[in-house]
């Protein structure tokens, strides 16, 4: 296991600026080891867009450091390799691949290029230990373009395991999943998020309350409030910007209001 000596992703004042319409409008955000971070917001609150900033995907402006890196001046390929990886909506998975090719693509990101041409032999002790981790090691030699949805999305996580991600980025990873496959991968995510710094974005509201340790609510680019769960569930701001009523208009459970936005069961 290596230390990069910091524990924590910091970004302060974060700004990205799409021809004068601020995605993201000045977000401070501490993202620390240990604390599994959900972030939530209405469609269009900017959320995607600060993964995409911290990634090296769209250029932002302000200041986002992790282990002495400022990750606005660097390159994806660079964001990757001090330990910074992400997945997106949609599983990209290389489909024809197998599972294990799949994890050996991913472990590659810290081979050298002449390391890279020589053939591999065996499966290394990253792969096998993610294989485990992500409980795919039974179908490790199924393309991965058969897997159940639930399954690809845990060999994208297994993929950033293998990367030696310390701060995992996750857009909506249990979207589309059946109720079993959300629980297990909230106990992945507990399970892989001791030791790491991980941000989950999310619209399944009963997920979150589950598996949030904190939880920051975006809204038109901005940090609308940070907290726990309950915290959360007694800012009257979050039922605003859901539904657009007054605060103060019902005394109601901000978190449920935003599920039922959601189109889902409070
Ligand atoms: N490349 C782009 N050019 C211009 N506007 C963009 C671009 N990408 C995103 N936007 C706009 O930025 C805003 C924030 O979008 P973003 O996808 O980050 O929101 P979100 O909170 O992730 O929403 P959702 O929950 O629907 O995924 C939206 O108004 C979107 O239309």
């Amino acid at each position: 296991m290596t230390t990069r000596g910091m524990d924590y992703l910091e970004v302060q004042g974060l700004i990205v600026d799409f021809d004068g319409f601020k995605a993201v409008d000045d977000v401070d955000l501490t993202l620390i080891e240990g604390e599994l971070h959900f972030l939530i917001g209405p469609n269009g609150a900017g959320k995607t867009t600060l993964v995409d900033a911290l990634t090296g995907l769209v250029r932002g402006g302000g200041l986002a450091r992790y282990d002495g890196h400022d990750l606005l001046a660097m390159k994806s390929h660079q964001i990757v390799r001090v330990g910074v990886g992400r997945t997106f909506q949609t599983a990209t998975v290389f489909e024809h691949l197998s599972v294990l090719q799949n994890l050996d693509i991913a472990g590659g990101v810290h081979r050298s290029a002449w390391r890279l041409a020589l053939p591999r032999r065996g499966v290394t002790e990253s792969v096998e230990q993610a294989l485990d981790t992500i409980g795919l090691s039974e179908l490790r030699h199924r393309p991965a373009g058969v897997l159940a949805h639930g399954q690809k999305q845990w060999l994208e996580i297994g993929m950033l395991l293998v990367q030696d991600a310390k701060v995992m980025l996750l857009d909506e990873p249990v979207a589309g999943m059946s109720a079993e496959e959300r629980e297990e991968t909230g106990a992945l995510l507990k399970r892989i998020g001791a030791e790491r710094t991980i941000v989950v974005i999310e619209h399944d509201m009963e997920f979150v309350r589950q598996f949030a340790d904190k939880v920051t609510v975006m809204h038109a680019g901005k940090v609308l409030t940070s907290g726990t769960v309950v915290e959360i569930q007694a800012d009257a701001r979050v039922q605003e910007v859901y539904l657009g009523r007054t605060a103060d208009a019902v005394n109601a459970d901000p978190v449920a209001v935003a599920a039922e936005a959601a189109g889902e069961e409070a």
